[in-house]
């Protein structure tokens, strides 16, 4: 049946700038279908009075590793390459696929929890993670991360290959799938044009980490004599596919007139480039130059959370101490970032993002009435400066409640946490 969410309170943004304005929504299956006065509909309809709440549209997290959730704050301190070569892939090594399983569901228990609807994941093992999706409700982009040091890759392709053909457009539409060469440092030349071949074929986006480090500069420069953005160039990266460019810390001047007029984006992870130490992404400058930039909080094995509130309050923070200008990356800005500009990059934007008929109904009601939210005078900035994942009071996804009153509805929360728990310890004890 269809539901009316009367007396809502609702933010979108117009010319760049986050307004709340005050209607009925009506909800036809996944889909909103009209916004007005709707209360000659009351009788015929199901109907939640959501005076209480500050609805705004899903947060979208543009790169994640979800089962890293059972790596969360195991080893940090360190700077990526160490951090990766030494301590994560060697966990990672030993995870199982049920241990894969309930990571998935702890980073989705999170996420829905602080208001993501929608998320790219790269990992390994991805029906796994396809499950976890299917089940939650959660809206997903998800791919294979591909990592090749030498000609004997097949088996990588092969797999991307069949997550696309197995899942793309699964989940009444809400899993996309992409093709995903982890970097240009752990992809060979050869490696790195098939991965694009591939995506060329399925028709489907590019998602790489891209430009992280100046060490990944260097080694660039030394392997192939070229920049990282070059590197991806030659391989074809930007002819005309769709391409997820997860961090995007470290580019040259030619690097940006290269990305200037790409399909798609940047995913600035502010906050585990902060905690990496890997600098931090020119958002500002990146803009300037056209191009769009989403947000994402990377794996929380690295990150820590994977609340995108924190996430937006990191950006605005970094643009600001970067350029000592308090005006650098607006709260507008920022929730342009964590929305729109994150659903077109990930090529969902037309089904998500905003909150306008026609669009897929996924939605944040936040409870605004507490003593850290008021007074009210700048919903954008109470959403970027003030207000934590915790505020989140229920979700919709693609139509469907998955969480009310802070109660997730689609999983059970304890057994999850029990789970990950157990699957995060036994994994200690085989390393
Ligand atoms: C092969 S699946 C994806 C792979 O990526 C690793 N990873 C997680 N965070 C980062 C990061 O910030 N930079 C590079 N690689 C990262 C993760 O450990 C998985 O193995
Ligand atoms: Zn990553």
């Amino acid at each position: 049946m269809a539901l009316i969410l009367k007396n809502a309170r609702y933010l979108n943004e117009m010319n760049g700038t986050w307004t709340a304005r005050q209607d009925d929504i009506l909800i036809d299956g996944n889909t909103i279908k009209e916004i007005g006065s709707l209360e000659h509909l009351y009788s015929d309809h199901e109907v939640w009075d959501v005076k209480n709440l500050l609805i705004m549209p899903g947060l979208i997290n543009g790169h994640q590793h979800t089962p890293m959730s059972l790596l969360r704050c195991y080893s940090d301190d360190l700077p990526l390459m160490d951090w990766l070569n030494k301590k994560m892939l060697p966990a990672e090594m030993k995870m199982t696929s049920e241990d894969r399983y309930w990571g998935a569901m702890l980073s989705m228990a999170e996420m829905i929890k602080s208001g993501t609807t929608a998320y790219a994941d790269m990992y390994i093992d991805m029906d796994t993670i396809a499950k976890a999706v299917q089940e939650t409700g959660i809206r997903a982009s998800l791919a294979r991360g591909m990592i090749a040091m030498d000609s004997n890759y097949s088996d990588r392709i092969e797999e991307s290959r069949q997550l696309v053909e197995r899942w793309h457009g699964s989940a009444e539409g809400r899993i996309t799938a992409m093709v995903a060469p982890h970097s240009p440092y752990m992809c060979p030349p050869d490696f790195l044009s098939d991965a694009v071949k591939l995506a060329k074929e399925l028709d489907v986006p590019l998602h790489t980490h891209l430009a992280e480090t100046s060490d990944e500069r260097v080694m660039i420069q030394e392997r192939h004599g070229m920049s990282p953005v070059q590197y991806l160039q030659a391989a074809g990266f930007f002819e005309d596919t769709r391409v997820v460019l997860a961090h995007g810390v470290h580019f040259t001047e030619e690097d940006l007139s290269i990305l200037e007029s790409v399909k798609g984006g940047i995913i600035h992870n502010p906050v585990s480039n902060a905690k990496l130490g890997c600098g931090t992404s020119n958002v500002v400058e990146l803009k300037k130059r056209g191009l769009k930039v989403g947000l994402g909080t990377d794996g929380p094995g690295s990150a820590s959370t994977l609340d995108m509130f924190m996430e937006m309050k990191a950006a605005a923070w970094m643009q600001k101490l970067l350029h000592e200008d308090a005006s650098s990356l607006s709260a507008h800005e920022v929730l342009t970032m964590a929305t729109q500009n994150g659903a077109e990059i990930l090529g969902i934007g037309k089904e998500t993002g905003s909150i306008e008929p026609g669009k897929k109904a996924d939605l944040l009601f936040l409870n605004m009435n507490q003593p850290h939210l008021l007074p009210a005078h700048h919903d954008a900035s109470l959403l970027v400066y003030a207000a934590a994942g915790q505020d989140v009071d229920s979700v919709m996804i693609d139509g469907k409640i998955v969480m009310k009153n802070r109660e997730l509805l689609t999983m059970d929360e304890e057994k999850v946490m029990f789970e990950a728990k157990q699957s995060a310890e036994n994994l200690l004890r085989r390393l």
